[in-house]
C-alpha cells in the first residue's frame, strides 16, 4: 500500500502490525513546511495560554523553532523517506563470529508526555555471506529512537529492522534508557533507568553467545 501522498511505501509497512508507530493514513499529504507552520501556530497558542509575552525577543522565535525541532530533528524517523539504506558487502574476510556495536547514542521522546528518553543503545548480529557497513547500525538505531516512543516498542523496532536489512535472525539488541518522564516528574526518580533487549535467532537459543554479548557490552 502507498501512502496517501503516493510517494512511497506506507510507513512501516515492512514491520509486522503490532509493532508500526501508529500513524494516521494521510500523515505524509502535508509537506514539512506546512507541518512546521501549522505546529508553530499551536505551539505559539500553547506559550499563549501559559501567559507567555509572545513579543519579548527571547520568546518570539520560539514557535518556530519548537516546530522546526519535531519536524526536522526530533521526529524525523516517522517519515518513511528517512530511512536508512543498510548497505552490505561481500564478508570476502569469512568473519563469522559476533559482532558488536556497543554504547550507540540514543535519543527518543516519550510518546506519552513528550520529553526526552535518553540513553544508549547495543547491538550486536552473526554476519553470514555479508557483513554491514557500521555506520548503518548507528543509523537504523537512530531511524527508529526518532519518534515518540515506547521503549519496548522501539527495541523491536531496532531488532526486526536489523533482520530484515541483514538478512538473518541473528540479532541482539538491548537498550538502556533514562526517561524524562520518570525523573523531572511524577516519581521524579532521578536514578531508576529502563533496560529493554530482545534476541532473534541464535541469541535466542544459545546461552552462551548471549552471555558473550552482555560480557561485551559491560552487562
Ligand atoms: N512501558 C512503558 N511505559 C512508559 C514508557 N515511557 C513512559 N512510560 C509510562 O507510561 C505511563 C503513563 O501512565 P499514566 O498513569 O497514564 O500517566 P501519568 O499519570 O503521567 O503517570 P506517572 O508517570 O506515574 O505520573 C507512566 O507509568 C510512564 O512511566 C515506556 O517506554 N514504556
Ligand atoms: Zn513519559
Amino acid at each position: 500500500m502507498d501512502n496517501a501522498s503516493g510517494l512511497g511505501p506506507a510507513p512501516d509497512s515492512h514491520l509486522p502490525p503490532g509493532l508500526r508507530t501508529p500513524l494516521r493514513d494521510d500523515a505524509f499529504v502535508r509537506s514539512d513546511d506546512e507541518k512546521i507552520a501549522a505546529i508553530s501556530d499551536h505551539f505559539e497558542a500553547i506559550m499563549h495560554e501559559l501567559g507567555l509575552d509572545l513579543t519579548d525577543d527571547s520568546l518570539a522565535g520560539t514557535p518556530r523553532r519548537v516546530a522546526k525541532m519535531f519536524v526536522k530533528e526530533w521526529f524525523k524517523g516517522l517519515d518513511p523517506a528517512n530511512r536508512p539504506e543498510v548497505r552490505m558487502f561481500d564478508n570476502r574476510y569469512d568473519y563469522h563470529q559476533l559482532l558488536v556495536e556497543r554504547d550507540i547514542t540514543l535519543f527518543s521522546c516519550c510518546e506519552h508526555h513528550f520529553v526526552p528518553i535518553v540513553g544508549k543503545a547495543h547491538v550486536a548480529y552473526l554476519p553470514g555471506s555479508h557483513v554491514v557497513g557500521l555506520s548503518k547500525l548507528n543509523r537504523v538505531v537512530q531511524h527508529y529512537a526518532r519518534r515518540p516512543q515506547v521503549q519496548e516498542r522501539l527495541t523491536r523496532q531496532i531488532a526486526e529492522e536489523l533482520k530484515q536489512s541483514l538478512g538473518t535472525d541473528d540479532v541482539a539488541v538491548l537498550i538502556e534508557a533514562d526517561h524524562l518522564c520518570v525523573m523531572s516528574r511524577g516519581v521524579n526518580d532521578t536514578s531508576s533507568s529502563t533496560l529493554t533487549s530482545e534476541y532473534g535467532g541464535r541469541f535466542a537459543t544459545d546461552g552462551a553467545l548471549r552471555s558473550e554479548f552482555l560480557r561485551q557490552i559491560g552487562k
